[in-house]
């Protein structure tokens, strides 16, 4: 902390950037505590409890976490059991687990960490309940860090990765904290109980969607930290004869590795753009909301939601293709790739199940194709879902951006209109409204997709369109992007060709293309990596170093083993030769017989 304030770091980006390049490996046992609870603190509290609040958190006095999961509820928040119920002769909120489901279990860091708690709790008082609401709990005392009084806390055991982390589960017992623990910017409990609710019950889920936002521009961290290291690695690494009789080939030379990275590459950098982009347009949303506008705030939601879970989904799909294609060396933690999977791959059930968080998106969706049907007017995003579904595409040779862009309007807004179609059709055969719903979502989510996609090609293309860039940088870049939109097409030809929209000829055209954009990107395909400017600190892979000296990484690496601390294992003396003395005892007796 006090390092960064000598370097003057000031931006929450730059400090969450310093914290990353200190602890590279493994996540940070505060980051929660700077990502999550001092954010909410700042944006949940009232402007009194912020300064009180925030500036013990920023300065680490008070290190918290968020806990809102319970054993038997992490998706549906409305079905949380935790309740705080007010007590007006104390003036204060009691705090209890009345069932073993109700046990805050998974939040980060409770286990042995942190000494504060923002905890989500169905709010009691004058005996009726009003929903969820967030409240500050002090969870350990601040002079020895002892559990205080009411609380069992531990620890919930390993994990698939995560390891920086110590998730934990808490249980309360009739625990009272101060009426002002309650954050209480949107609604309130005053002295004498009375409830002042919010304009909106979905202000106190802003945290959530903050991090939503968040976890896009870890995607694209993950991801292309990955595809430095595959690259990289393909650079250096020779295997067979690709000419018979010739040296042996670097594997990034074959078709097939460059069919398996450099979309990848591409994907890198449309995720860096489209979360840029969804960095841009959280800062303005929720401004507006801070200022009391709510009315942008369910597109903000429904693209947090979207983003936040096509990004996820398609990193750690991709985070996987690479360690691959590192061939057996990817497989070990040498190359620095499992660690960077077995992180990220969380990020696709914490902050809201993808699936579950698809279907927000897809909610959204079905409303605003309502809405368009009825010809009013739509946000900018979701205008193309009143495009025609006659036209068919003038894609040619060149595979332009604008005919790229208008393949991906078309793709998503035919698959929303199915989707809504069949939710209709089934409101006409008498079902009821969430049945109907149900029955519908496995086309809503592939529709999603095709909308989250089509943000991020949009994005992409905008972005060139608009940015100045010298030429022969716009040039490699505008590579990248049509590399990206085309694959995607190719990869996906069912949803945009099921109406007909390109003919054969153009199916061609894509997939001639595809195979031709590989050949040009070869050539920078080291050098788009190396622009990442990843430090080999902070990518900690003897597959993807900066010098390419691979073998000589890979044999230190394996020479420190902690199994070569001794050249013969305990085991031996404990298993091995006692077996091996058994069997050739019973062999003797077996030849005696
Ligand atoms: C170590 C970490 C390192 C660094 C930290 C930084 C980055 C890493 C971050 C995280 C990793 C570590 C920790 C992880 C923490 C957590 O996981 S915290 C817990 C997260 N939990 C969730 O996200 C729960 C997901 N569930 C929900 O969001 C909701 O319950 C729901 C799925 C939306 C369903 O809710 P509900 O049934 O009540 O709502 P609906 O009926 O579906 O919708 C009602 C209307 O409300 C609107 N809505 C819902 N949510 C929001 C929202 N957040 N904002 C705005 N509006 C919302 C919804 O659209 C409906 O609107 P309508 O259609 O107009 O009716
Ligand atoms: C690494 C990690 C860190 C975490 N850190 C925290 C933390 O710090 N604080 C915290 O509070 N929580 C934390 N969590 C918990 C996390 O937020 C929840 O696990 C997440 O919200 C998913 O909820 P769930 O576990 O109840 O899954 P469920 O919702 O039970 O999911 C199970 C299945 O049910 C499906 N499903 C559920 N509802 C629906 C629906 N309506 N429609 C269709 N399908 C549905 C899902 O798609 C999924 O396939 C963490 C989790 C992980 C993995």
């Amino acid at each position: 902390m006090d390092r960064m304030e000598e370097l003057g770091f000031r931006s929450e980006t730059d400090r969450q950037i310093f914290r990353e390049a200190a602890a590279p490996v493994e996540l940070s046992p505060f980051g929660l505590h700077s990502g999550m609870f001092v954010p909410t603190l700042e944006r949940q509290g009232t402007p009194e409890q912020s300064r009180k609040w925030v500036p013990l958190g920023k300065s680490f006095k008070m290190i918290g976490t968020y806990a809102q999961t319970e054993l038997g509820h992490g998706t549906f928040i409305r079905g949380l059991e935790t309740t705080a119920t007010f007590d007006p002769e104390t003036q204060e909120f009691i705090l209890d687990s009345p069932t073993l489901s109700s046990i805050k279990y998974w939040p980060g860091n409770v286990a042995k960490t942190v000494n504060h708690c923002l905890v989500m709790a169905q709010l009691y008082t004058q005996g009726k309940c009003h929903g969820t609401h967030l409240f500050l709990v002090q969870v350990r005392n601040m002079e020895d860090h002892t559990i205080m009084p009411g609380l069992e806390i531990g620890d919930i055991g390993p994990k698939l990765g995560f390891d920086g982390v110590d998730n934990g589960f808490m249980r309360f017992n009739k625990y009272r904290i101060p009426r002002m623990n309650m954050l209480m910017r949107y609604a309130k409990v005053l002295e004498n109980g009375d409830y002042i609710k919010p304009k909106n019950a979905k202000l106190t889920y802003g945290a959530m969607v903050m991090i939503r936002v968040f976890i896009v521009m870890d995607a694209f961290k993950t991801l292309s930290r990955a595809a430095v290291i595959a690259v990289r690695y393909s650079a250096v690494r020779r295997q067979s004869e690709l000419r018979p009789g010739g040296e042996e080939a670097q594997v990034m030379d074959y078709q097939t590795q460059q069919y398996k990275l450099f979309p990848l590459l591409a994907t890198s950098y449309a995720f860096l753009l489209a979360a840029e982009g969804m960095s841009q347009i959280y800062a303005k949303i929720s401004s507006d909301i801070e200022r009391g506008n709510l009315e942008d705030m369910p597109q903000l939601h429904a693209l947090a939601c979207g983003l936040k879970a096509f990004c996820t989904w398609v990193a750690c799909e991709g985070i996987e293709v690479c360690r691959m294609s590192c061939g057996g060396h990817g497989y070990s933690h040498a190359s620095g790739i499992p660690k960077i999977y077995a992180n990220i791959v969380g990020a696709c059930t914490y902050e809201g199940e993808n699936t579950v968080m698809m279907l927000q998106t897809a909610r959204y969706l079905s409303k605003c194709y309502i809405r368009g049907q009825r010809g009013e007017s739509l946000p900018e995003l979701i205008q193309y879902l009143t495009t025609d579904l006659n036209v068919k595409s003038t894609l040619g040779e060149d595979c332009s951006f604008e005919s790229l862009v208008a393949a991906y309007s078309h793709r998503a807004a035919r698959m929303v209109a199915v989707a809504c179609k069949l939710q209709q059709t089934n409101k006409k055969k008498g079902m009821a409204g969430h049945d109907a719903w149900n029955k519908s979502t496995v086309p809503f989510i592939a529709a999603t997709k095709a909308h989250c996609h089509l943000f991020i090609v949009r994005n992409f293309v905008t972005i060139l369109s608009q940015k100045k860039i010298d030429p022969a940088t716009h040039n490699v870049l505008s590579q990248l992007c049509t590399l990206y939109a085309v694959y995607g097409i190719v990869e996906n030809m069912g949803e945009f060709m099921q109406d007909g929209y390109f003919n054969q000829d153009q199916v061609s055209i894509l997939n001639r293309k595809v195979l031709a954009l590989l050949e040009d990107i070869r050539p920078n395909a080291v050098a788009l990596v190396d622009a990442f400017d990843y430090p080999d600190h902070l990518l900690q892979s003897c597959l993807g170093r900066y010098d390419g000296q691979v073998y000589e990484a890979l044999y230190e690496y394996s020479k420190s083993s902690p199994l070569n601390n001794t050249d013969i294992h305990s085991s031996y003396y404990n298993y091995i030769r006692p077996m091996m003395q058994k069997r050739s005892e019973s062999k003797n007796i077996s030849a005696k017989l």
